[in-house]
């Protein structure tokens, strides 16, 4: 069921009917989304997270999907222009592990952007607790720095939900070109699988599926926009999910011309996030992988 799903929408030969796709911009697509009202206290201070004040955030639950959330792009502009920086900037450069260390010893990612096919090679860097692709196994000896301003957004987001011990301890930032697919899986190697996985979506945008915890269970396909949080909780948290196309974005939250950027002037290098993000998206994936009391993975006490 779910390989099905994937294949019809990845197709390259005839573009999906995307009439099933949930998309929260669509009110005929309503009775699959159940708007969620916020538990935690209204967060109304500026916060260094470019993050607007929760009360104005929209929040979904997919009816079919119990404990799938979306909050829809909760970020300013300024917000979604930091976080594009930070992905391509500062957290692709050395220690933070990156595929790239395997091809080449490029280390600030505007020097690759002179060089259009490095840049086009970075596909994932992993934070905190390293993600081991082969293993699948978090280890003590294999953790790197965690950033403070990635930690403090998503346990800020988390608190809004009503997560108040949430701890940000792994993080995989993917970055996808248009052509780019991530095949079906389940996220299950952190130690505490009750904690949820919090999922941020950058630049163009994507067909996300969510199944269930077999291959059998018929998929959900929700379109994600650029700023848009997703996250996966409870009977959602070890479900299979994929992402089988990335769709060009029907407009640019990030070059938004409604809110004026602080940042333009200032950042005058802007220009090559915004061509890099013409044709490709990025997302953030965070998780928790320790229990509440534990200090590291050898912690068992
Ligand atoms: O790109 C996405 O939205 C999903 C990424 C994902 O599932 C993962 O990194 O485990
Ligand atoms: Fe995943």
């Amino acid at each position: 069921m779910f390989k099905q799903h994937f294949k019809y929408y990845k197709s390259k030969n005839s573009a999906p009917n995307l009439n099933d796709v949930i998309d929260v911009d669509k009110a005929d697509l309503s009775k699959s989304l159940r708007k969620i009202c916020l538990p935690g206290e209204d967060m109304h201070s500026s916060n260094p997270w470019g993050l607007k004040p929760s009360s104005q955030w929209q929040v979904w639950e997919i009816v079919d999907k119990p404990g799938l959330l979306i909050i829809k792009n909760p970020f300013t502009l300024d917000g979604q222009r930091m976080w594009v920086i930070k992905c391509l900037k500062d957290y692709s450069k050395k220690p933070n592990k990156r595929n790239l260390d395997a091809l080449m010893d490029i280390d600030e990612w505007a020097k690759a952007q002179d060089n259009k096919e490095i840049a086009g090679k970075l596909c994932w860097v992993t934070l905190g607790y390293h993600h081991n692709w082969d293993s699948k196994v978090y280890s003590d000896n294999e953790k790197g720095h965690f950033p403070y301003d990635l930690k403090g957004m998503v346990e800020h987001t988390a608190k809004a939900l009503g997560y108040n011990n949430f701890q940000a301890e792994a993080a995989i930032i993917n970055y996808y070109h248009m052509d780019s697919t991530l095949s079906g899986h389940t996220d299950h190697s952190e130690i505490n699988l009750e904690a949820p996985l919090f999922s941020i979506s950058l630049g163009q945008s994507a067909i996300f599926l969510l199944g269930g915890h077999t291959l059998d269970e018929k998929p959900i396909a929700l379109l994600l926009r650029s700023g848009d949080i997703i996250i996966m909780s409870k009977e959602s948290r070890l479900s299979y999910h994929a992402i089988p196309k990335i769709l060009k974005a029907d407009s640019e939250p990030w070059n938004s011309d409604t809110e004026i950027s602080t940042m333009l002037e200032k950042d005058v290098e802007w220009h090559l996030f915004d061509e890099y993000l013409k044709s490709s998206r990025i997302n953030i994936n965070v998780r928790q992988v320790l229990k509440p009391h534990q200090k590291s993975v050898s912690d068992v006490t």
